[in-house]
């Protein structure tokens, strides 16, 4: 069975398979941007040059067996000078909060210095999104060096993330070269384990011939969600079945056909997306149909059909956090 045959079927996906979206954080040179390629690996990274549509741009999607994580980028961290006080906490938490984990990048070969410490402490502010620290470019440092950093950081994350800031440290220490391929599957695991269970959220083929697709469906979740983000964080998700051009159109009036499944777990959950008479649901066809015209720069049919799949999210923390 592949991906792609689990997407038709949400609940078909093996016992314990877990996705969700991971954002690689940590200052500039930090080794994100080779961590992402080594971890996407070239075959499906996506550097979309479209623009930014969605408040986290998809970096690349890991595929393996059991899991699949989704690499974001989030706006905020990268800036701080740009931003301040208040105005910066909100923006991190806001966009961060969105994420299901976050992976820090700490070189190896660098003492931590006042930069790290300041993602650290805007990363204290998420209480409920664990944070895996990266020690990364160990192949830069020999190996009593990449011990004591691994202390160092360790000791960072139970300053800052510990308990004075009702956190528990970090959720693990890796270190990793990306560059040699060192223990990259290692944070790929490590950061699976820290997903919700739940069926693949992207299809696993041609991506980087397709990231239009993703980009389609990402902004039909981001409208479904609009207004009821609280009650359905993490029970939602997209799937593109079907976007072509159709035929017999004269060639200066084309219309694009896009048909998608927005996947929930419960009845519930699919009353409130359709809403009273079936307003919400166009209300989410109105503003994902703009935002993918905007996208694509095409006249777009969307064809929106809301289906439940049972139990696709079988963990009961995350059942906890839905509030069940
Ligand atoms: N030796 C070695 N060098 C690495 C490794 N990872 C990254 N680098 C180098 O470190 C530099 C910065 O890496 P990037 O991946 O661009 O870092 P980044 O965090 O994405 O940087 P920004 O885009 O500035 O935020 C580059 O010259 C990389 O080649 C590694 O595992 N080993």
């Amino acid at each position: 069975m592949t991906t792609d045959d689990l997407l038709l079927d949400p609940s078909a996906a093996p016992e314990g398979f877990r996705a969700g979206f991971v954002s690689l954080v940590g200052r500039p040179n930090a080794g994100k941007s080779t961590l992402t390629n080594a971890l996407v690996g070239q075959k499906v990274a996506i550097t979309s040059s479209k623009p930014q549509t969605t408040r986290h741009t998809i970096r690349g999607i890991v595929h393996r067996e059991m899991f699949q994580l989704v690499l974001v980028d989030t706006p905020g961290l990268h800036r701080p000078r740009t931003l301040l006080g208040q105005r910066l906490n909100d923006l991190v938490a806001e966009t961060l909060g969105e994420v299901d984990a976050v992976g820090f990048c700490i070189p190896a070969d660098e003492k931590i210095g006042p930069g790290d410490r300041f993602i650290a402490q805007q990363l204290a502010m998420l209480n409920r999104t664990p944070v895996v620290a990266l020690v990364t470019k160990t192949d830069k440092a020999n190996p009593a060096q990449v011990a004591e950093q691994l202390l160092a950081v360790t000791e960072l994350g139970d300053q800052v993330l510990g308990p004075e800031n009702k956190g528990t440290g970090f959720a693990a220490v890796v270190p990793v070269s990306a560059v040699k391929g060192h223990q990259v599957e290692d944070v790929a695991q490590v950061l699976s384990e820290q997903l919700p269970v739940s069926p693949p959220l992207y299809p696993s083929g041609e991506l980087t011939d397709e990231p239009e697709l993703i980009m389609v469906a990402e902004l039909i979740r981001e409208a479904a969600l609009e207004g009821v983000r609280d009650e359905l964080p993490h029970s939602v998700a997209v799937v593109v079945e079907e976007m072509n051009l159709r035929e017999d159109r004269p060639q200066d009036r084309p219309l694009l056909d896009v048909y998608a499944n927005v996947f929930v777990e419960r009845d519930s959950q699919k009353a409130i997306i359709i809403g009273k008479g079936g307003s919400r649901l166009k209300q989410i066809g109105q503003q994902a149909r703009t935002g993918i015209e905007r996208l694509l720069g095409t006249p777009v049919y969307l064809d929106l059909r809301v289906k439940v799949a049972k139990e696709w999210q079988r963990d009961p923390k995350q059942l906890g956090r839905l509030g069940f």
